[in-house]
């Protein structure tokens, strides 16, 4: 007999994983006889529960063998457990925000969280040329900042070791390292059942036990009996049994509402494993619901179940605004009562119209009346400062009435881009906001343009303020110099709320500093003209880079440049890892509580230079690229695979090329931290910016700064995870200030990359660090390298 194809391709794709035949046989076994020959669940996700099944057996035996070591051993226990391929999987530290390790777990001490080079890296400043030969302290000679020799410690980071103490050094106590046990034995990111929860884009949900969950009664049959069984069935008009729907019972409705705009209802449906099941067309559903009702409830003809929806968005308006009283608690018996009134056939034709749109289309019921646009707020462009901030605030030219014609370098001499009334200067040219002011300054984007601005709090923001508008055909609203589509052509979730920002804005204490006094001549190119890349001798500016400029005359990222980059990327342990002294780490300090956990290192990265306002050169040097926009064909499109939307590329990309920048809020640590834990958001959308801080002393918690893109962020907001292959790389680019608190966050592709292909970049995600406040996702990344192929799913079959 021919072998079964399903069990070759099995083979073949756990081949690709490592793992030998004789492995995956007896667990291929198991759950075939688990699943009742369900090849479906196993073949999902490139048979990640396979793979799962196979790494949780392999941990058990080597768990049973292994005695728990000694702390003082850590190091030999974990390399002895460790294979090069599961190295790979979970080397990568979460770098998309600021960490918060496990204390148990030696994840913690990988080091590979965000990372990055320091700036003086090319020039070789004493102590850091070979850190991982010889770790030692780092010093700065740049920007105001010099390194504190007591605060600053660089030294090899290896994964899944333990920081050895260095005489004189503040760092880990042995008592903080944790047991070995958890080490050696990879674990389960959180339990998020994505599959079960419909993605639907970035909305705030109440808090669980704020939450209104209500258990849908047992439904009743066609003639208003319920089976008693949970299943459900319903009569047709002759009193025959319509097709019932065995293993199918209701879940519960959820009314997750929001401080920020919108009401989310949704309903769980537990079908308890249906084989071959696939999501249905929410048409077809909401058809059948009808037909099932019109002879189940005797509605009329003009019963719909959108309108019912309706109404019960109105509902819940009516009663979450107060303007109509809350019924009585009911009684167990009350609810299918209550059902069963609603399916009158009579909808309320005042809530219909009240504002709410009958034909909603989606599941996403959207209360409207807590839904209001934007205020653009009318600042006119000559009250920004530009003397007090001693910076040039021409416009970017890219309002409405330039973008377009202007094809021209963006912002080049606009670096910043703020009314007056909302942004001040202190003594240090810390351009900050004032006071209420600062909530709304940053809807005015339209109305004056720049590159840093004020954002509003999204927390504080009033009901209705994360309605942003949008345009499919351009969701860039006209800002960029070419339109960013969105399509959506896998189901009827609606674009995610969100304001667009080409450029990044201040929301509140960070400290950035854009004033021309800052940058020194060794730092610009004053005496260039047109493009510094045709100079026979590369200027200044190319210092950063080795003196050699970053890019080359076509506008792609030198490979040498980019190599170092992903292989930072890559494998973050043979780079230089920067560890804060004790307590002194911005994101560890972030975290309020007494207990200040040990900094879990940060990459020192490479960093491109750009030429800018002190420079002679024109708009059109080759050494000014990120600060041109975007120029690629890009559109935002909903994944097939769970990953809500993506972005992809609508032209082939050659290697190396700039896609887009990283745009969102710059906000200190701290106030992200803050946000997190007013918001649960399923999607999370912030970047550290930690790449220089081997350079700096013990920041402060205003230097101390990350992006957020939730509220306001561009393109890249749409870019997904994914592990170790991913098709671009970010960079940080230093372009108007050489404080590298702040600087920008550019990607480029890492291969050429074909017309069509979603873009995607490795956050640097640890999928093991439970604690974090932002919850590791559940990674569909689809890459052999995929660092979350441990999936808690496998518990449900050996439990
Ligand atoms: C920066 S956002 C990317 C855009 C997001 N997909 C959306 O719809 O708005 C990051 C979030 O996207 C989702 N995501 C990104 N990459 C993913 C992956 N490989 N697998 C599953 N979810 C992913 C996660 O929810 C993550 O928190």
């Amino acid at each position: 007999m021919p072998p079964n194809p399903r069990v070759v391709m099995a083979f073949r794709a756990m081949k690709e994983l490592g793992i030998a035949e004789d492995a995956v046989k007896p667990v291929l076994k198991d759950l075939l006889r688990a699943y009742e020959k369900n090849w479906e669940l196993i073949e999902e996700d490139n048979y990640r529960v396979l793979a799962d099944a196979i790494f949780d057996q392999e941990d058990n035996k080597k768990v049973d063998q292994t005695k728990i070591p000694e702390i003082n051993n850590v190091n030999n226990v974990v390399e002895d457990v460790r294979k090069p391929d599961e190295f790979r999987r979970t080397s990568k530290k979460f770098r998309l925000k600021y960490q918060d390790h496990a204390g148990e777990d030696l994840e913690g001490y990988s080091g590979g969280s965000s990372s990055k080079r320091s700036k003086n890296d090319n020039r070789g400043p004493p102590g850091t040329s070979d850190p991982q030969q010889h770790p030692e302290k780092v010093n700065s000679s740049k920007g105001k900042h010099h390194a504190s020799s007591k605060s600053l410690v660089v030294r090899e980071s290896c994964h899944l070791k333990e920081p050895k103490s260095e005489p004189g050094l503040d760092i880990y106590t042995q008592k903080e390292v944790p047991s070995t046990v958890t080490l050696i034995k990879p674990k389960d990111e959180p339990f998020t059942d994505d599959l079960n929860n419909k993605f639907s884009g970035p909305i705030t949900v109440i808090p669980p036990e704020k939450r209104n969950v209500l258990q849908i009664p047992e439904p009743l049959s066609g003639n208003g009996k319920s089976r008693g069984d949970g299943l459900l069935t319903s009569s047709d008009d002759t009193g025959n049994q319509l097709a019932s729907v065995s293993q199918v019972s209701c879940g519960s409705m959820d009314i997750a509402s929001i401080s920020i705009g919108d009401i989310q209802i949704s309903m769980k449906c537990n079908y308890v494993g249906r084989p071959g099941f696939h999501t249905p067309n929410l048409d077809g559903v909401m058809k059948l619901v009808e037909d099932k009702c019109r002879s189940a409830y005797n509605v009329d003809s003009s019963f719909s179940v959108a309108k019912l929806m309706t109404d019960i968005c109105n509902a819940c308006v009516e009663l979450g605004s107060g303007t109509a009283s809350e019924p009585q608690k009911q009684d167990s018996q009350r609810g299918p009562v209550k059902a069963q009134e609603a399916f009158t056939g009579k909808v309320n034709e005042e809530t219909v119209n009240a504002g709410i749109p009958a034909d909603l289309g989606s599941l996403d019921f959207v209360a409207s009346e807590f839904l209001r646009e934007p205020v653009p707020l009318d600042v006119p462009t000559d009250s920004i400062h530009t003397d007090q901030i001693g910076a040039v605030c021409g416009d970017r030219s890219e309002t409405d009435s330039g973008k377009g014609q202007d094809d021209e370098v963006p912002g080049v001499t606009s670096p910043l881009e703020a009314p007056s009334a909302l942004v001040h200067q202190d003594q240090n040219g810390l351009i900050n906001s004032d006071g209420e002011n600062e909530k709304i300054s940053s809807q005015g984007q339209n109305d004056v343009t720049s590159e840093i601005k004020i954002a509003a709090d999204p927390a504080d923001a009033p009901s209705g303020f994360l309605k942003a508008t949008y345009d499919a055909d351009d969701i860039t609203k006209g800002q960029e110099k070419v339109k960013i589509s969105l399509v959506n052509e896998v189901d009827s979730t609606p674009p995610p709320p969100f304001f667009y920002v080409p450029r990044n804005i201040i929301f509140q204490k960070a400290y950035v500093d854009v004033s021309l006094a800052r940058i020194g001549d060794v730092d610009c190119c004053p005496d260039c003209d047109d493009d510094c890349l045709s100079a026979k001798i590369p200027c200044a500016c190319a210092l950063e880079t080795g003196g050699e400029f970053a890019y080359t005359s076509d506008g792609l990222v030198k490979e040498s440049i980019l190599e170092e980059c992903i292989s930072m990327n890559r494998d973050p342990k043979k780079h230089c890892q920067f560890y804060c002294k004790d307590k002194e780490c911005p994101i560890e300090r972030s975290k309020s509580g007494d207990m200040v956990e040990p900094c879990k290192g940060h990459l020192v990265r490479k960093f491109i230079k750009e030429c800018w306002s002190k420079c002679g050169c024109g708009r059109y040097c080759g050494n000014r690229l990120v600060q041109r926009g975007i120029t690629r064909n890009l559109q935002v499109f909903m994944t097939p695979k769970g990953k809500g939307w993506g972005l992809r590329t609508l032209e082939d990309l050659p290697k190396g090329a700039f896609v887009c920048e990283y745009v969102g809020e710059i906000l200190t640590n701290a106030e992200l931290f803050e946000r997190n834990m007013k918001n649960t958001l399923k999607h999370s959308y912030p970047v550290l910016l930690d790449a220089d801080w081997a350079s700096e002393k013990v920041l402060k918690d205003e230097e101390a700064l990350c992006l957020d893109a939730t509220t306001f962020g561009n393109v890249a907001r749409f870019i997904n995870h994914r592990c170790f292959d991913s098709n671009m790389v970010e960079i940080p680019v230093e372009v108007e200030t050489p404080d590298r608190h702040y600087y920008r966050l550019a990607f480029f592709t890492t291969r050429d990359v074909a017309a069509m292909e979603e873009l995607t970049w490795d956050y640097g995600i640890d999928f093991d660090d439970r604690k974090h406040p932002v919850k590791a996702f559940r990674c569909s990344c689809g890459s052999k390298f995929c660092r979350n192929m441990k999936r808690p799913r496998r518990r449900r079959i050996y439990t």
